[in-house]
C-alpha cells in the first residue's frame, strides 16, 4: 500500500521519538498534514527550524484538532497532563496512541480522559538511543524494530489494523501483548540495563582512589558501553523508574540475589560456578547473534520476546 494513511497526524512531544516519527512520516508520505506540539517554545522553534512539520503550536489541543492520528511522545510521567489537555479537542473517530516505555501507568493516566468516540491504542516502539530532543531523531530509527501494542479490551479491530499499517510503513514489525506482560519484559531487557548503567557509572564517579581523568583515560570498552546508556535522558528515565516501580523492583531483587551469589563464588574461589555462569550467559549472546540481532545500538526487545526462555532462565544451583 502507498499514499497517506491519515489526512492529519498530530505529534505531541517532538524529542527523539516524536521527531523521528515526523521525519519518517514525511519521507514515507504517511500523512497529508503533520501538526507538531510541544510544551517548550524553544523546542517548538527548533522543530520549525528543522522543518519537521506543517503547523506548530505550544497548545496541544490546537494541534490535535481535526487530527485522525494523535501520537503522544512525552516522558511517561507527563502522559496524563497531555491527555487532559487534548481530550476536549479530539475529533470523533480519531486514533490516539503513545510511545511510552511503560504501559500500565500510561494507560492509567490516559484512558480516564479519553472520550468514548476515540480509539486509544497504547504503543511502544522498541527503538531508541541515549540522545534526546528534536535534533536527535532520524527517519530510519524504527527500521526492523518491534513496535508493541498493548490494546485495551474491546479495541476496534479496524483502528488497530490502521495503526499497525502505519507502524509497518515506518519500518517496524508489530507485536501485541497485555500491559502487565509488557512492563515485566521491558523491566528486564531495558529498564534494568539502564539502571545498572546509571549505577556503575555513578560508582566509578564516586571513587576517591581513582581520579575522573583516569576513569576517562583508561575506560575500557565495557565501561564505555555503560556510559552510553548512563547518558540517557534523566527526565525520561526518572519517569520510567517511577512508573514501572513494581516490575523494576521485582527484577532488581532477582538481580541482587544473583549478584550476591556471584560475589560469594568470587570470595570462595568457586571457579566452576563462575565458569558455568559465564558459559550460560555467552550462549544468550550467541542466540542474539543467531537471531540476527547483533546491531550497533544494543537491541534489547526482540530477543526477549522471540526467546522467552531468556527471561524464564533460572540460575543453576
Ligand atoms: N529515548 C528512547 O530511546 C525511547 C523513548 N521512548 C519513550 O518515548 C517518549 C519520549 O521520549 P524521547 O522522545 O526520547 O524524549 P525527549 O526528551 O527527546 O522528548 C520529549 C518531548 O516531550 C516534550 N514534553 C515534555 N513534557 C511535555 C508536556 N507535558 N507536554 C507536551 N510536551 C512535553 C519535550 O519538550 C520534548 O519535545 C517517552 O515516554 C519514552 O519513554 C520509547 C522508546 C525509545
Ligand atoms: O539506547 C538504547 O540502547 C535503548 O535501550 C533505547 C531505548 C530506551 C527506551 C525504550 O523504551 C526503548 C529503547
Amino acid at each position: 500500500m502507498s499514499g497517506p494513511i491519515f489526512e492529519k497526524i498530530a505529534l505531541v512531544g517532538i524529542g527523539l521519538i516524536g521527531s523521528s516519527l515526523a521525519r519518517v512520516i514525511r519521507r514515507e508520505k504517511l500523512a497529508g498534514h503533520i501538526a507538531i506540539s510541544t510544551r517548550s517554545a524553544a523546542t517548538l522553534d527548533r522543530a520549525e527550524e528543522l522543518g519537521l512539520g506543517d503547523s506548530y503550536s505550544t497548545d496541544a489541543a490546537e494541534a490535535v484538532k481535526d487530527a485522525d492520528l494523535v501520537i503522544i511522545s512525552v516522558p511517561v510521567g507527563s502522559s496524563g497532563e497531555v491527555a487532559a489537555q487534548i481530550a476536549p479537542a479530539l475529533k470523533a473517530g480519531a486514533i490516539v496512541t503513545d510511545v511510552g516505555s511503560t504501559k500500565r501507568s500510561v494507560i492509567a493516566q490516559i484512558e480516564p480522559h479519553m472520550p468514548a468516540n476515540v480509539h486509544f491504542i497504547p504503543g511502544h516502539p522498541l527503538a531508541g538511543t541515549e540522545k534526546s530532543g528534536p535534533d536527535a531523531g532520524f527517519a530510519d530509527l524504527f527500521e526492523n524494530r518491534w513496535c508493541i501494542f498493548t490494546p485495551l479490551p474491546g479495541t476496534d479491530a479496524a483502528a488497530l489494523e490502521k495503526l499497525s499499517e502505519f507502524w509497518r510503513r515506518c519500518g517496524s514489525d508489530i507485536d501485541t501483548m497485555d500491559p502487565e506482560h509488557h512492563d515485566m519484559v521491558l523491566a528486564i531487557v531495558s529498564h534494568l540495563p539502564h539502571i545498572i548503567a546509571y549505577n556503575i557509572v555513578g560508582t566509578a564517579d564516586d571513587l576517591e582512589a581513582v581520579t575522573k581523568t583516569e576513569v576517562i583515560k583508561y575506560s575500557a570498552s565495557g565501561f564505555r558501553d555503560f556510559t552510553r546508556l548512563a547518558a540517557s535522558d534523566p527526565t525520561m528515565w526518572r519517569d520510567v523508574c517511577l512508573h514501572n516501580k513494581d516490575a523494576i523492583l521485582e527484577m532488581l531483587a532477582r538481580f541482587s540475589e544473583d549478584l550476591a551469589s556471584l560475589q560469594r563464588a568470587i570470595r570462595w574461589g568457586d571457579g566452576e560456578k563462575l565458569f558455568d555462569m559465564f558459559t550460560r550467559t555467552r550462549a544468550v549472546r550467541r542466540s542474539i547473534i543467531e537471531a540476527g540481532q547483533d546491531i550497533d545500538v544494543p537491541d534489547f526487545g526482540r530477543q526477549a520476546i522471540e526467546h522467552p526462555d531468556v527471561l524464564a532462565a533460572q540460575p543453576k544451583s
